[in-house]
């Protein structure tokens, strides 16, 4: 047997399609959306995912603001380039791109964002709305996975789902995303503390593999048929390393590709939550 592919690249490119459309639509009526991110410091990985967000956004006439700060700037320095997009009328939505170096307060820095501008669904108080289950731009991995899903018909609705790390922007926020009222999924957040993580994973219909370990899910560990998806990113010897073992494809029914899978879809769904900011906004 060998797995259906969930191609995140086919699907993301539908969904930004649509935005195009509904971009255009907006300047029509004189709204331009912009996306603005904060980089700080020179962490390849992070260089390569603000490059392709601003090469997302010039693709669907997105206007961008790039801030880039040294790996040296003062939590001040960053809470000033914060209060500026806050402030900008030409940004609709922004992120700050993580992880941040480990002298910055993250939480503090997420906190003083304009949660109206936030483009990720990580302000304490959206998530908070997550929480509640009321309206809220969603947090984009966790967004694309369950839309990536949908796109290929995998039931969520009862499916018993094994999610391995428990990372704010993807393993803990799916599991509140997943257990809403209209998923209904049951969840399992496995961590680093989990004492029998192959026991969680075979039982599950769905696995989300978000550890940043390579080779963590092995092939022995996943039921026959069960959907898989890999958000892993682990850099070895230059190439991309996921977090599932490739021989999974043999017994898996569904299979995100790494590159190629949920990568595409969190950066779709970045844009889809700024479009959706300026269509509120009007
Ligand atoms: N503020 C945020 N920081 C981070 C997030 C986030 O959602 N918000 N998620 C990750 C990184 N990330 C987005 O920022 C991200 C990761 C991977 C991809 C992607 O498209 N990957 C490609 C491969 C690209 C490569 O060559 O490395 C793929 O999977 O096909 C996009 C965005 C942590 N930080």
């Amino acid at each position: 047997m060998s797995a259906v592919k969930l191609d995140g690249k086919a699907t993301a490119a539908k969904i930004k399609a649509d935005l195009t459309t509904r971009v255009a639509a907006l300047k029509e009526r004189g709204i331009t959306p912009g996306l603005g991110t904060v980089l700080v410091g020179d962490d390849p990985g992070s260089q390569i995912y603000v490059a392709g967000k601003h090469r997302d956004c010039a693709e669907v006439g997105i206007a961008s603001i790039r801030v880039d700060l040294p790996a040296s700037a003062t939590q001040a320095e960053v809470e000033a380039a914060i209060d500026e997009l806050n402030a900008s009328p030409e940004c609709t939505g922004y992120i700050v791109q993580l992880p941040l170096p480990r002298h910055l307060d993250a939480m503090a820095l997420l906190e003083r964002m304009d949660p109206a501008k936030d483009a990720d669904g990580l302000h304490p108080i959206n998530l908070g709305r997550l929480v509640h289950m009321v309206d809220a731009p969603l947090p984009c991995t966790p967004h694309g996975i369950v839309l990536l899903l949908q796109e290929y018909g995998v039931p969520i609705k009862g499916a018993e789902v094994a999610v391995v790390g428990r990372g704010i922007t993807v393993g803990r926020s799916l599991g509140l995303l997943l257990t809403r009222r209209s998923e209904n999924a049951t969840v399992t957040l496995c961590h680093t503390g989990t004492q029998d993580l192959a026991g969680h994973v075979r039982r599950a219909d769905i696995v989300v593999a978000a550890a940043g370990v390579p080779d963590l899910i092995t092939r022995d560990m996943v039921k026959p048929g069960a959907a898989v998806l890999d958000v892993g990113v682990s850099r070895v010897n230059g190439k991309i390393a996921g977090d599932v073992a490739l021989d999974v494809a043999e017994v898996a029914g569904f299979l995100t590709p790494n590159p190629g899978g949920v990568g595409p879809m969190t950066r779709a769904l970045l844009l889809s939550n700024v479009v959706e900011a300026a269509e509120r906004a009007q």
